[in-house]
């Protein structure tokens, strides 16, 4: 296994009066895209939110490329290189594709290399170009919440639950984009129910069930032990959704 980008150690993380994670370890390899898997309501997106100090984190600690971030303010976070794709995907409607990724290249105009390659991941980003974000289809404003993600460097991508509410065939181009990511070693954390997008994709796993990790290993592995699947995850013997 490549070295760890992203350590987190027993963390511990509260919503309001609600203990939400209850001692999570997870390592993220650099270089290799990571799913993190489990039910609704498992903790993913937490996890996700208190490794960029969006959730209030009582206890362990996160370790990002040889420091302590635990307690880290947000922007500090991103401006350390971790770039955050919520469910939500935080893209601005009213706003084209253009707008949308000139307000988040934060250093300065946007760098004409990056722009291509960005363009040669996700072709429908050049297409629609001068077109308010909020006409794009799903699956097209996931790429633009990813590309706005990445339009300076980062050195680790958080993305959470991306195939949400997207049909097969888009789902399918979303697959060949991450693919392209992985294949530029871009370190990956990404959250998912998909468990066929998140085999195809996968090198490590790691499962959270009830605020901790309950399995972690390569995603080959899980991908083909049916009954580890059946027991970590529910999934019916045969029947990948
Ligand atoms: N704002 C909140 N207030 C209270 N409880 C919350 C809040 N946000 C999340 N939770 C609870 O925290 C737990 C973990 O939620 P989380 O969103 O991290 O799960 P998840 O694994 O990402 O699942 P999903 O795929 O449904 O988002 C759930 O029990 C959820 O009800």
């Amino acid at each position: 296994m490549a070295e760890p980008i992203l350590t987190l150690s027993g963390v511990k993380a509260d919503i309001e009066q609600y203990h939400i994670l209850h001692g999570v370890d997870l390592v993220v390899p650099r270089g290799e895209l990571t799913v993190l898997l489990g039910r609704n309501g498992a903790g993913k997106s937490t996890s996700l939110r208190t490794i960029m100090g969006l959730t209030n984190l009582t206890g362990g600690s996160i370790t990002y490329q040889g420091q302590d971030i635990s307690r880290w303010p947000t922007p500090k976070i991103a401006r350390a290189g971790i770039a955050f794709v919520p469910e939500s995907m935080g893209i601005f409607g009213l706003l084209t594709v253009r707008e949308n990724l000139v307000l988040a290249a934060v250093s300065g105009p946007m760098d004409e290399a990056r722009l291509q390659w960005i363009f040669d991941l996700f072709p429908p980003l050049k297409k629609f170009w001068d077109k308010p974000a909020g006409t794009l289809s799903g699956g097209q404003k996931q790429m633009l919440a990813i590309a706005r993600a990445v339009i300076e460097p980062r050195d680790l991508l958080l993305v959470d639950e991306p195939t949400k509410g997207l049909a097969p065939a888009i789902i399918n181009d979303l697959a060949d984009a991450f693919e392209q990511l992985k294949e530029q070693q871009v370190s990956i954390l990404l959250v998912e129910q998909n468990f066929n997008f998140s085999r195809r994709l996968g090198q490590s796993v790691a499962v959270m069930n009830d605020g901790a990790v309950v399995h972690s290993g390569t995603m080959a592995e899980l991908s083909e032990n049916e009954e580890l699947q059946q027991e970590l995850l529910g999934l019916g013997l045969g029947a990948h959704q």
